[in-house]
């Protein structure tokens, strides 16, 4: 037998790492997984086209990947252009008319089909919508929230600041029959009247998880995971813990919706959540086809 050259090891064991795939290939097979992609993870472009690689990969290996993205950055950088400031309550985003405009235009218009092209790019078919197509994201508008840390409800306006009241779920399960990978903009549509909606991402995507039945619900952002105290990488943890982070101060600002989604996804029967650097390159595979994993997984128990 010839010795081996190393560019014939390397090969070698790029073909290990790919066969070590196939266990993880095989139970995420058919899955439904929601991937939010935040407006935080989305400013390099070169990991724009890492990212869109690897959504039509997951779709390639018979995963069901959907999308959906923020864009606060930008949302907040458009706004500043055209002179209108923003308010924020526990992180939502107070949204007038005015903004509902800019809000609308950014996040359905530039960023959903950025998206959207850099998918079909790497030989994806994506479709971009909104939660106001196919009436997807039917919203009712936010009256209430609870103070983060005491848990006391509070009584607010943010004007047309929704939260999901009913998913539809058909038009994802149609676009994924027809084998395209839909591109979600989180802007609802009132339910019980006809205003448009912006709901923050997270929420958003927790929502179509939690609906869709989703195996998994990721969550890319712009640290590791949920820190510690000391700042060090929380691997994983359950409803419980995560309760306890909050109250304690451990988790805070954007953190807290983001946790708080991942409760009530694993809580309507998403099997798991994770919280992951989507600065990092093919976070995403490393995530689905490793072990380990990275990121913060949350699971009920
Ligand atoms: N315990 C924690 N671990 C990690 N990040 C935390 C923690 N508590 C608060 N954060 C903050 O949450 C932020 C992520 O939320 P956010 O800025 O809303 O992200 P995105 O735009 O991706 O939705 C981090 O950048 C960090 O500043
Ligand atoms: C109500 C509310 O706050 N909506 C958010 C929607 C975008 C978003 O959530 O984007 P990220 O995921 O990048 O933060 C906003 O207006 O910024």
């Amino acid at each position: 037998m010839q010795p081996e050259s190393k560019e014939q090891k390397r090969l070698i064991r790029m073909a290990e790492t790919i066969s070590q795939a196939l266990p993880y290939m095989r139970r995420l097979s058919d899955a439904n997984i929601v991937v939010k992609y935040g407006g935080h993870a989305m400013t390099d472009p070169h990991l724009g086209d890492i990212f869109a690689r690897d959504i039509v990969l997951m779709k390639q290996v018979g995963m069901n990947p959907i999308v959906v993205h923020g864009g606060g950055p930008q949302i907040n950088r458009m706004l500043e252009r055209v002179g209108i400031k923003s308010n924020f309550v526990h992180g939502l985003r107070v949204t007038d008319a005015a903004t509902m405009e800019i809000v609308e235009m950014v996040l359905a218009g530039a960023i959903n089909k950025a998206i959207v092209a850099d998918i079909n790019e790497c030989g994806g078919t994506a479709v971009g919508i909104c939660g106001k197509d196919g009436n997807l994201i039917l919203a009712r508008k936010v009256t209430e929230m609870r103070d983060p840390r005491t848990g006391e409800l509070l009584q607010v306006d943010l004007q047309q600041v929704g939260e999901p009241a009913r998913i539809n779920v058909m038009v994802l399960e149609q676009l994924a029959a027809a084998k395209v990978i839909p591109v979600v903009a989180p802007i609802g549509f009132g339910l019980n009247d006809e205003l448009t909606y912006n709901i923050n991402a997270d929420t958003s995507a927790g929502a179509i998880a939690g609906a869709m039945r989703a195996k998994r619900l990721y969550f890319l952002t712009d640290v590791p995971g949920v820190l510690d105290k000391n700042k060090q990488l929380i691997r994983e943890m359950n409803v419980e813990q995560a309760r306890g982070l909050i109250a304690d101060g451990t988790i805070s600002g954007g953190m807290i919706p983001k946790i708080e989604n991942c409760i009530d996804a694993v809580n309507a029967g998403v099997e798991a959540a994770v919280i992951m650097d989507g600065r990092v390159p093919h976070s995403l595979l490393l995530e689905l086809f490793t072990e380990s994993g990275v990121g913060t997984m949350v699971k009920r128990k």
